[in-house]
Protein backbone atom coordinates (compact mmCIF):
# COMPACT_ATOMS: atom_id res chain seq x y z
CA UNK A 1 0.00 0.00 0.00
CA UNK A 2 1.33 3.11 -1.14
CA UNK A 3 1.97 5.92 1.75
CA UNK A 4 1.06 9.45 1.03
CA UNK A 5 3.16 12.59 1.98
CA UNK A 6 -0.13 13.85 3.60
CA UNK A 7 -0.86 10.42 5.35
CA UNK A 8 3.09 10.71 6.58
CA UNK A 9 2.54 13.94 7.67
CA UNK A 10 -0.76 13.09 9.79
CA UNK A 11 1.82 10.19 11.35
CA UNK A 12 4.41 12.45 12.26
CA UNK A 13 1.96 15.08 14.17
CA UNK A 14 0.21 12.42 15.92
CA UNK A 15 3.71 11.05 16.78
CA UNK A 16 4.41 14.58 17.96
CA UNK A 17 0.60 15.14 20.26
CA UNK A 18 1.81 11.67 22.33
CA UNK A 19 5.03 12.51 23.43
CA UNK A 20 5.68 14.88 26.34
CA UNK A 21 6.48 17.87 25.97
CA UNK A 22 10.30 19.34 26.77
CA UNK A 23 9.69 22.68 26.04
CA UNK A 24 8.07 25.52 27.53
CA UNK A 25 7.11 26.73 24.55
CA UNK A 26 5.67 23.47 23.36
CA UNK A 27 2.73 25.32 21.92
CA UNK A 28 4.55 28.09 20.14
CA UNK A 29 7.38 25.85 18.66
CA UNK A 30 5.01 22.96 17.34
CA UNK A 31 4.04 24.57 14.25
CA UNK A 32 7.85 25.14 13.47
CA UNK A 33 8.59 21.16 14.45
CA UNK A 34 5.88 20.07 11.94
CA UNK A 35 7.68 22.98 9.65
CA UNK A 36 10.82 21.45 9.82
CA UNK A 37 9.53 17.89 9.52
CA UNK A 38 8.17 18.97 6.20
CA UNK A 39 11.14 20.67 4.65
CA UNK A 40 13.15 17.53 5.82
CA UNK A 41 10.55 14.94 3.59
CA UNK A 42 10.71 18.36 0.74
CA UNK A 43 14.71 18.16 0.96
CA UNK A 44 14.60 14.29 0.64
CA UNK A 45 11.81 14.00 -2.59
CA UNK A 46 13.94 17.53 -3.60
CA UNK A 47 17.17 15.40 -3.73
CA UNK A 48 15.86 12.48 -5.61
CA UNK A 49 14.69 14.35 -8.33
CA UNK A 50 17.73 17.18 -8.48
CA UNK A 51 19.79 13.74 -8.94
CA UNK A 52 17.61 12.23 -11.55
CA UNK A 53 18.25 15.51 -13.30
CA UNK A 54 21.76 15.51 -12.95
CA UNK A 55 22.23 12.32 -13.83
CA UNK A 56 19.79 12.89 -17.32
CA UNK A 57 22.16 15.62 -17.75
CA UNK A 58 25.37 13.73 -17.34
CA UNK A 59 24.05 11.29 -19.86
CA UNK A 60 23.36 14.22 -22.74
CA UNK A 61 26.90 15.68 -22.36
CA UNK A 62 28.56 12.23 -22.49
CA UNK A 63 26.19 11.09 -25.48
CA UNK A 64 26.70 14.77 -27.21
CA UNK A 65 30.54 14.57 -27.30
CA UNK A 66 30.65 10.86 -28.55
CA UNK A 67 28.18 12.16 -31.16
CA UNK A 68 30.39 14.82 -32.15
CA UNK A 69 33.53 12.31 -31.97
CA UNK A 70 32.19 10.03 -34.17
CA UNK A 71 31.01 12.66 -36.46
CA UNK A 72 33.83 14.08 -36.69
CA UNK A 73 35.49 10.80 -37.69
CA UNK A 74 39.27 10.21 -36.93
CA UNK A 75 40.35 11.91 -40.36
CA UNK A 76 38.44 14.99 -39.91
CA UNK A 77 40.57 18.15 -39.42
CA UNK A 78 39.86 18.76 -35.27
CA UNK A 79 41.45 21.99 -33.78
CA UNK A 80 44.36 21.52 -31.67
CA UNK A 81 46.03 25.22 -30.53
CA UNK A 82 44.79 26.58 -33.44
CA UNK A 83 46.11 24.24 -35.87
CA UNK A 84 43.83 21.54 -37.47
CA UNK A 85 45.47 18.14 -37.50
CA UNK A 86 44.00 15.25 -39.58
CA UNK A 87 44.91 11.51 -38.12
CA UNK A 88 44.62 9.31 -40.63
CA UNK A 89 47.23 6.82 -40.94
CA UNK A 90 48.79 5.23 -43.92
CA UNK A 91 49.14 1.63 -45.22
CA UNK A 92 51.67 0.08 -46.97
CA UNK A 93 49.13 -3.04 -47.75
CA UNK A 94 46.34 -2.99 -49.41
CA UNK A 95 43.72 -0.16 -48.98
CA UNK A 96 42.49 -0.02 -45.46
CA UNK A 97 38.14 -0.68 -45.16
CA UNK A 98 37.39 2.77 -45.39
CA UNK A 99 36.53 4.35 -41.73
CA UNK A 100 32.51 5.17 -40.86
CA UNK A 101 31.37 8.62 -41.24
CA UNK A 102 29.90 11.10 -43.52
CA UNK A 103 33.21 11.93 -44.98
CA UNK A 104 33.11 8.46 -46.65
CA UNK A 105 30.90 8.09 -50.14
CA UNK A 106 30.12 4.43 -50.42
CA UNK A 107 29.81 3.88 -54.07
CA UNK A 108 26.21 3.05 -53.81
CA UNK A 109 25.21 5.50 -51.90
CA UNK A 110 25.44 9.33 -52.84
CA UNK A 111 22.67 10.99 -50.57
CA UNK A 112 22.28 14.58 -52.53
CA UNK A 113 23.01 15.91 -49.38
CA UNK A 114 26.81 14.43 -49.40
CA UNK A 115 29.25 17.39 -49.29
CA UNK A 116 32.71 18.12 -50.33
CA UNK A 117 35.28 17.87 -47.88
CA UNK A 118 36.80 21.80 -48.12
CA UNK A 119 40.26 22.67 -46.03
CA UNK A 120 39.70 25.97 -43.84
CA UNK A 121 42.35 28.39 -45.38
CA UNK A 122 42.10 30.92 -42.28
CA UNK A 123 44.73 33.71 -43.73
CA UNK A 124 47.72 34.03 -45.62
CA UNK A 125 50.58 32.04 -43.62
CA UNK A 126 48.53 30.29 -41.48
CA UNK A 127 49.64 27.11 -40.00
CA UNK A 128 47.79 23.64 -39.26
CA UNK A 129 49.55 20.71 -38.26
CA UNK A 130 48.28 17.34 -40.38
CA UNK A 131 49.01 14.07 -39.46
CA UNK A 132 49.41 11.84 -43.39
CA UNK A 133 51.69 9.08 -42.01
CA UNK A 134 52.23 7.26 -38.88
CA UNK A 135 55.06 8.53 -35.79
CA UNK A 136 55.27 12.23 -37.11
CA UNK A 137 52.62 15.33 -38.40
CA UNK A 138 53.37 17.19 -41.26
CA UNK A 139 52.89 21.16 -41.18
CA UNK A 140 50.65 22.70 -44.18
CA UNK A 141 50.93 26.16 -44.19
CA UNK A 142 48.14 28.65 -46.44
CA UNK A 143 50.05 30.31 -49.38
CA UNK A 144 46.88 31.85 -51.03
CA UNK A 145 43.29 32.27 -50.29
CA UNK A 146 42.15 33.14 -53.79
CA UNK A 147 43.23 29.99 -55.13
CA UNK A 148 43.05 28.41 -51.62
CA UNK A 149 46.77 26.82 -52.00
CA UNK A 150 48.61 25.35 -49.67
CA UNK A 151 52.05 24.03 -49.14
CA UNK A 152 53.19 20.53 -46.95
CA UNK A 153 56.92 20.47 -47.15
CA UNK A 154 58.39 17.02 -46.83
CA UNK A 155 55.02 15.51 -48.48
CA UNK A 156 57.58 12.34 -49.97
CA UNK A 157 60.23 11.77 -48.24
CA UNK A 158 63.61 11.77 -50.88
CA UNK A 159 63.82 7.97 -51.14
CA UNK A 160 59.90 8.24 -52.42
CA UNK A 161 60.99 10.98 -55.05
CA UNK A 162 63.47 9.31 -56.41
CA UNK A 163 61.27 6.31 -56.78
CA UNK A 164 58.69 8.03 -58.33
CA UNK A 165 61.27 9.41 -60.89
CA UNK A 166 62.80 6.01 -61.61
CA UNK A 167 59.25 4.37 -62.08
CA UNK A 168 58.47 7.19 -64.73
CA UNK A 169 61.51 6.47 -66.13
CA UNK A 170 60.87 2.92 -66.28
CA UNK A 171 57.60 2.95 -68.05
CA UNK A 172 58.41 5.74 -70.52
CA UNK A 173 58.19 9.22 -71.00
CA UNK A 174 55.79 10.82 -73.59
CA UNK A 175 55.83 14.47 -75.72
CA UNK A 176 53.28 16.66 -73.74
CA UNK A 177 50.75 18.14 -75.80
CA UNK A 178 52.44 19.13 -78.71
CA UNK A 179 56.39 18.75 -79.77
CA UNK A 180 57.91 22.48 -79.14
CA UNK A 181 60.94 23.52 -81.14
CA UNK A 182 63.64 23.55 -79.38
CA UNK A 183 65.54 26.81 -78.68
CA UNK A 184 67.16 28.81 -82.21
CA UNK A 185 64.87 26.06 -84.17
CA UNK A 186 62.93 27.57 -86.71
CA UNK A 187 59.06 27.26 -85.19
CA UNK A 188 56.20 26.49 -87.65
CA UNK A 189 53.96 29.37 -86.31
CA UNK A 190 51.20 26.58 -87.13
CA UNK A 191 47.89 26.09 -85.14
CA UNK A 192 48.23 22.78 -84.29
CA UNK A 193 45.04 22.03 -86.57
CA UNK A 194 45.40 23.58 -90.23
CA UNK A 195 42.70 24.98 -90.14
CA UNK A 196 41.37 27.94 -92.22
CA UNK A 197 41.03 31.56 -91.33
CA UNK A 198 37.59 31.38 -91.68
CA UNK A 199 37.60 28.53 -89.57
CA UNK A 200 39.50 30.29 -86.91
CA UNK A 201 37.44 33.36 -87.29
CA UNK A 202 34.50 31.08 -86.44
CA UNK A 203 35.77 29.35 -83.76
CA UNK A 204 36.64 32.62 -81.55
CA UNK A 205 32.97 34.48 -82.29
CA UNK A 206 31.63 32.62 -79.66
CA UNK A 207 27.98 34.34 -79.89
CA UNK A 208 28.36 34.10 -83.80
CA UNK A 209 27.38 37.46 -84.03
CA UNK A 210 30.02 37.71 -87.18
CA UNK A 211 32.56 40.16 -85.07
CA UNK A 212 34.86 39.37 -82.54
CA UNK A 213 35.00 41.39 -79.27
CA UNK A 214 38.25 41.36 -77.23
CA UNK A 215 35.90 38.97 -74.63
CA UNK A 216 36.01 36.11 -77.26
CA UNK A 217 39.47 36.65 -78.19
CA UNK A 218 40.54 36.05 -74.51
CA UNK A 219 38.65 33.40 -73.37
CA UNK A 220 39.64 31.22 -75.80
CA UNK A 221 43.33 31.60 -74.25
CA UNK A 222 43.37 30.24 -70.74
CA UNK A 223 42.54 26.73 -71.48
CA UNK A 224 44.56 23.62 -71.97
CA UNK A 225 42.21 22.71 -73.93
CA UNK A 226 42.54 25.74 -76.63
CA UNK A 227 46.25 25.47 -76.75
CA UNK A 228 46.43 26.35 -80.73
CA UNK A 229 46.47 30.34 -79.89
CA UNK A 230 49.47 30.76 -78.82
CA UNK A 231 50.09 34.33 -76.30
CA UNK A 232 52.24 35.66 -79.66
CA UNK A 233 49.06 35.26 -81.49
CA UNK A 234 46.70 36.80 -78.73
CA UNK A 235 48.94 39.75 -78.71
CA UNK A 236 48.86 40.33 -82.07
CA UNK A 237 45.24 40.14 -82.83
CA UNK A 238 44.78 42.23 -79.85
CA UNK A 239 46.57 44.91 -80.94
CA UNK A 240 44.58 44.53 -84.18
CA UNK A 241 41.57 44.40 -82.61
CA UNK A 242 42.74 47.86 -80.53
CA UNK A 243 43.91 49.92 -83.16
CA UNK A 244 40.68 49.03 -85.07
CA UNK A 245 38.17 52.34 -84.28
CA UNK A 246 34.87 50.00 -83.61
CA UNK A 247 36.82 48.20 -80.91
CA UNK A 248 36.28 44.65 -82.65
CA UNK A 249 36.95 42.68 -85.64
CA UNK A 250 34.85 41.73 -89.02
CA UNK A 251 36.26 38.63 -90.62
CA UNK A 252 37.81 41.24 -93.44
CA UNK A 253 39.81 43.22 -90.30
CA UNK A 254 40.63 39.63 -88.52
CA UNK A 255 42.48 37.98 -91.72
CA UNK A 256 44.34 41.07 -92.05
CA UNK A 257 45.52 40.81 -88.56
CA UNK A 258 45.77 36.90 -88.52
CA UNK A 259 47.74 37.22 -91.24
CA UNK A 260 50.34 39.19 -89.06
CA UNK A 261 50.41 37.05 -86.39
CA UNK A 262 50.77 33.57 -87.77
CA UNK A 263 54.34 35.48 -89.35
CA UNK A 264 57.33 34.64 -87.04
CA UNK A 265 57.63 36.93 -84.50
CA UNK A 266 61.54 37.85 -83.64
CA UNK A 267 62.26 39.09 -80.23
CA UNK A 268 64.52 41.77 -79.18
CA UNK A 269 67.00 39.45 -78.16
CA UNK A 270 66.97 38.05 -81.81
CA UNK A 271 65.53 34.33 -80.23
CA UNK A 272 62.31 33.02 -82.02
CA UNK A 273 59.23 33.19 -80.05
CA UNK A 274 57.73 29.90 -78.93
CA UNK A 275 54.41 29.89 -80.12
CA UNK A 276 53.76 26.67 -78.25
CA UNK A 277 51.92 26.48 -74.43
CA UNK A 278 53.63 23.45 -72.61
CA UNK A 279 57.03 22.11 -73.49
CA UNK A 280 58.00 18.91 -71.39
CA UNK A 281 57.45 15.17 -70.95
CA UNK A 282 54.67 13.08 -69.61
CA UNK A 283 53.40 9.66 -68.06
CA UNK A 284 50.87 8.45 -65.93
CA UNK A 285 51.68 5.79 -63.55
CA UNK A 286 48.52 3.89 -62.04
CA UNK A 287 48.34 3.90 -58.29
CA UNK A 288 45.45 1.32 -57.63
CA UNK A 289 45.97 -2.00 -55.81
CA UNK A 290 49.02 -3.87 -57.31
CA UNK A 291 51.21 -1.20 -58.11
CA UNK A 292 53.94 0.02 -56.59
CA UNK A 293 53.83 0.80 -52.58
CA UNK A 294 55.25 4.59 -52.93
CA UNK A 295 52.28 4.97 -55.39
CA UNK A 296 49.69 3.19 -53.38
CA UNK A 297 51.01 4.92 -50.23
CA UNK A 298 51.08 8.37 -51.86
CA UNK A 299 47.52 7.84 -53.23
CA UNK A 300 46.19 7.33 -49.46
CA UNK A 301 48.36 10.29 -48.27
CA UNK A 302 46.18 12.49 -50.53
CA UNK A 303 42.91 11.30 -49.14
CA UNK A 304 44.40 11.93 -45.58
CA UNK A 305 45.11 15.58 -46.44
CA UNK A 306 42.18 16.07 -48.08
CA UNK A 307 39.41 14.54 -46.48
CA UNK A 308 37.69 13.65 -49.50
CA UNK A 309 35.97 9.79 -50.05
CA UNK A 310 38.16 7.24 -50.90
CA UNK A 311 36.48 6.33 -53.83
CA UNK A 312 36.31 9.74 -55.18
CA UNK A 313 40.39 9.59 -55.35
CA UNK A 314 40.94 6.19 -56.17
CA UNK A 315 38.23 6.68 -59.70
CA UNK A 316 40.44 9.53 -60.42
CA UNK A 317 43.11 9.96 -63.11
CA UNK A 318 46.33 8.01 -62.26
CA UNK A 319 49.39 10.23 -60.75
CA UNK A 320 50.79 12.13 -63.68
CA UNK A 321 54.45 12.32 -63.67
CA UNK A 322 56.67 15.40 -65.78
CA UNK A 323 59.57 16.00 -66.93
CA UNK A 324 61.45 19.60 -67.38
CA UNK A 325 64.23 19.92 -69.41
CA UNK A 326 66.10 22.90 -69.46
CA UNK A 327 64.19 25.88 -71.43
CA UNK A 328 60.60 23.83 -71.06
CA UNK A 329 58.17 25.43 -69.10
CA UNK A 330 54.33 25.55 -69.40
CA UNK A 331 52.03 28.58 -69.65
CA UNK A 332 49.50 29.51 -67.15
CA UNK A 333 46.45 27.54 -67.75
CA UNK A 334 43.90 25.87 -65.47
CA UNK A 335 44.14 22.36 -64.64
CA UNK A 336 40.10 22.30 -64.96
CA UNK A 337 37.29 24.13 -66.87
CA UNK A 338 34.61 26.28 -66.56
CA UNK A 339 31.29 23.80 -66.72
CA UNK A 340 28.88 24.07 -69.76
CA UNK A 341 25.70 22.24 -70.47
CA UNK A 342 26.82 21.49 -74.14
CA UNK A 343 30.05 19.76 -72.46
CA UNK A 344 31.10 16.47 -70.48
CA UNK A 345 33.66 15.96 -68.00
CA UNK A 346 36.18 13.02 -69.22
CA UNK A 347 36.04 10.81 -66.37
CA UNK A 348 32.40 10.46 -66.73
CA UNK A 349 31.43 10.18 -69.96
CA UNK A 350 30.51 6.86 -69.54
CA UNK A 351 27.61 8.37 -67.05
CA UNK A 352 27.32 11.31 -68.66
CA UNK A 353 25.13 13.31 -71.37
CA UNK A 354 26.76 10.95 -74.75
CA UNK A 355 25.31 13.37 -77.04
CA UNK A 356 27.15 16.26 -75.35
CA UNK A 357 29.61 17.56 -78.46
CA UNK A 358 32.71 18.50 -75.70
CA UNK A 359 34.97 16.62 -73.59
CA UNK A 360 36.34 18.67 -70.61
CA UNK A 361 38.23 17.88 -67.75
CA UNK A 362 36.91 17.88 -64.46
CA UNK A 363 39.59 18.42 -61.17
CA UNK A 364 37.80 20.04 -58.46
CA UNK A 365 41.71 20.04 -56.64
CA UNK A 366 44.84 19.36 -57.47
CA UNK A 367 47.98 18.36 -55.44
CA UNK A 368 51.61 18.95 -56.93
CA UNK A 369 54.73 17.19 -55.71
CA UNK A 370 58.09 18.48 -56.50
CA UNK A 371 60.63 15.27 -57.11
CA UNK A 372 63.35 17.13 -57.45
CA UNK A 373 64.72 20.82 -56.22
CA UNK A 374 65.83 23.10 -58.93
CA UNK A 375 68.69 25.62 -58.33
CA UNK A 376 67.39 28.19 -61.26
CA UNK A 377 63.83 28.83 -62.75
CA UNK A 378 61.27 26.50 -62.99
CA UNK A 379 59.12 27.79 -60.31
CA UNK A 380 55.36 27.32 -59.64
CA UNK A 381 53.92 30.77 -60.73
CA UNK A 382 50.28 31.84 -59.70
CA UNK A 383 50.37 34.94 -61.70
CA UNK A 384 46.96 36.68 -59.86
CA UNK A 385 46.91 34.41 -56.83
CA UNK A 386 45.29 37.05 -54.06
CA UNK A 387 44.48 39.95 -56.90
CA UNK A 388 41.73 41.96 -55.19
CA UNK A 389 39.89 41.34 -58.61
CA UNK A 390 40.13 39.13 -61.52
CA UNK A 391 40.33 41.05 -64.51
CA UNK A 392 41.21 38.69 -67.31
CA UNK A 393 41.81 41.59 -69.80
CA UNK A 394 44.30 43.09 -67.47
CA UNK A 395 46.11 39.79 -68.17
CA UNK A 396 47.47 40.88 -71.53
CA UNK A 397 47.52 44.99 -71.47
CA UNK A 398 50.24 47.27 -71.80
CA UNK A 399 52.49 44.38 -73.68
CA UNK A 400 52.77 42.02 -70.82
CA UNK A 401 50.79 39.10 -70.69
CA UNK A 402 50.98 37.44 -67.95
CA UNK A 403 49.90 33.99 -69.20
CA UNK A 404 53.63 33.60 -71.08
CA UNK A 405 55.60 32.06 -68.47
CA UNK A 406 58.88 32.25 -70.63
CA UNK A 407 58.08 36.23 -70.77
CA UNK A 408 56.80 37.20 -67.49
CA UNK A 409 57.48 35.14 -65.09
CA UNK A 410 58.91 37.29 -62.36
CA UNK A 411 55.55 39.48 -62.93
CA UNK A 412 53.40 37.11 -61.36
CA UNK A 413 52.13 37.40 -57.69
CA UNK A 414 53.10 34.29 -56.51
CA UNK A 415 55.58 31.73 -57.94
CA UNK A 416 57.16 28.71 -55.34
CA UNK A 417 60.67 27.81 -55.79
CA UNK A 418 60.61 23.89 -56.09
CA UNK A 419 61.75 21.68 -53.56
CA UNK A 420 62.05 18.07 -53.92
CA UNK A 421 59.31 16.18 -51.43
CA UNK A 422 57.25 19.75 -51.17
CA UNK A 423 53.03 19.30 -51.96
CA UNK A 424 50.75 22.05 -53.35
CA UNK A 425 47.11 21.67 -52.51
CA UNK A 426 44.76 24.02 -54.42
CA UNK A 427 41.24 23.84 -55.22
CA UNK A 428 40.37 24.49 -58.70
CA UNK A 429 36.67 24.90 -58.45
CA UNK A 430 34.77 27.49 -55.54
CA UNK A 431 32.48 25.88 -53.96
CA UNK A 432 28.72 25.80 -54.94
CA UNK A 433 27.83 26.79 -51.79
CA UNK A 434 25.38 23.71 -51.23
CA UNK A 435 28.74 21.44 -50.38
CA UNK A 436 29.33 20.53 -54.07
CA UNK A 437 31.34 21.56 -56.70
CA UNK A 438 31.08 24.84 -58.12
CA UNK A 439 32.31 27.57 -60.51
CA UNK A 440 35.73 27.50 -61.59
CA UNK A 441 38.06 29.64 -59.47
CA UNK A 442 40.08 32.28 -61.95
CA UNK A 443 42.28 32.72 -59.73
CA UNK A 444 43.46 29.30 -59.42
CA UNK A 445 45.55 30.43 -62.97
CA UNK A 446 48.78 28.93 -62.93
CA UNK A 447 52.13 27.93 -65.13
CA UNK A 448 55.43 27.31 -64.31
CA UNK A 449 58.74 29.26 -65.30
CA UNK A 450 61.39 27.73 -67.90
CA UNK A 451 63.81 25.80 -65.92
CA UNK A 452 67.15 27.09 -65.95
CA UNK A 453 69.25 24.97 -64.01
CA UNK A 454 68.74 21.34 -63.41
CA UNK A 455 65.90 18.98 -64.59
CA UNK A 456 62.17 19.33 -62.60
CA UNK A 457 60.52 16.16 -61.61
CA UNK A 458 56.93 17.39 -60.59
CA UNK A 459 54.22 14.78 -60.29
CA UNK A 460 50.18 16.06 -60.66
CA UNK A 461 47.57 13.80 -58.42
CA UNK A 462 44.49 15.59 -59.52
CA UNK A 463 41.00 14.61 -58.09
CA UNK A 464 38.24 14.39 -60.52
CA UNK A 465 34.76 15.42 -59.66
CA UNK A 466 31.50 16.02 -61.88
CA UNK A 467 29.93 19.58 -61.35
CA UNK A 468 26.92 17.62 -61.35
CA UNK A 469 26.33 15.09 -58.34
CA UNK A 470 24.02 13.27 -59.94
CA UNK A 471 26.46 12.12 -63.02
CA UNK A 472 29.12 11.97 -60.45
CA UNK A 473 27.51 9.24 -58.38
CA UNK A 474 25.89 7.44 -60.89
CA UNK A 475 29.45 6.33 -62.93
CA UNK A 476 30.65 6.28 -59.62
CA UNK A 477 27.47 3.18 -59.56
CA UNK A 478 28.31 2.28 -62.73
CA UNK A 479 31.78 1.58 -61.82
CA UNK A 480 31.09 -0.52 -58.79
CA UNK A 481 28.35 -2.96 -61.00
CA UNK A 482 31.23 -3.35 -63.81
CA UNK A 483 33.74 -3.97 -61.24
CA UNK A 484 31.09 -6.65 -59.36
CA UNK A 485 30.47 -8.52 -62.64
CA UNK A 486 34.78 -8.56 -63.27
CA UNK A 487 35.30 -9.70 -59.93
CA UNK A 488 32.69 -12.22 -60.26
CA UNK A 489 33.77 -13.53 -64.30
CA UNK A 490 37.44 -13.71 -62.93
CA UNK A 491 38.77 -16.12 -60.52
CA UNK A 492 41.38 -14.06 -59.02
CA UNK A 493 40.91 -10.22 -58.37
CA UNK A 494 42.32 -8.08 -61.17
CA UNK A 495 42.41 -4.67 -60.11
CA UNK A 496 39.95 -2.61 -62.90
CA UNK A 497 42.35 -0.87 -64.91
CA UNK A 498 41.96 2.77 -65.25
CA UNK A 499 42.42 2.73 -68.55
CA UNK A 500 38.93 1.00 -69.12
CA UNK A 501 37.57 4.07 -67.53
CA UNK A 502 39.72 6.71 -68.79
CA UNK A 503 40.60 5.67 -72.62
CA UNK A 504 42.26 9.03 -72.81
CA UNK A 505 44.93 8.37 -70.92
O1 LIG B 1 55.32 22.00 -63.01
C1 LIG B 1 54.70 22.87 -62.42
O2 LIG B 1 55.24 23.63 -61.64
C2 LIG B 1 53.23 23.00 -62.67
C3 LIG B 1 52.72 21.90 -63.51
C4 LIG B 1 51.32 22.10 -63.92
O3 LIG B 1 50.73 23.08 -63.66
C5 LIG B 1 50.62 21.05 -64.66
O4 LIG B 1 51.24 20.06 -65.02
O5 LIG B 1 49.41 21.18 -64.86
FE1 LIG C 1 48.65 22.83 -64.00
Amino acid sequence: MEETLEDFMEQEETKDSDEPSLSPYNSPFRSTRLHIQRSNVCSRAYFVVVMVFFHVYILNVIALLLYVHYNNGPGDLGSRDGAAVASVGESRGPLPPPAPGPRDLPVEDHSPSFSLPRIEGIRVGHVQRVSLVPDRTHEMKTLSLKPLLFEIPGFLSEEECRVVVQLAQLKGLMESQAPAPSHGQEESNQPLLSLSTEEVFSLLDLNQDGLLQKQEIISHSHSRDGTWLSPHNLRQILTGLEDCPTGMLNLENFRRVYDVSQRPGKQQNGMVRNQFKQRSKHTWLYQGLGSHHVLHALRNRVISLTHLPSALVELSEPLQVIRYEHGDFSNAHYDSSHSHSESTCTHTRLAGNSSAPGEVSCRYLTVLFYLTSIKEGGETTFPVADNRTYDEQALVQDGVDLTDTQETCDRGNLRLKPTAGTALLWYNHLSDGRGWMGELDEYSLHGDCPARHGVKWVANSWVNVDPDQQVQARYQRLVAQRHQAKSGMEEHYQPLSHSDLHQDL
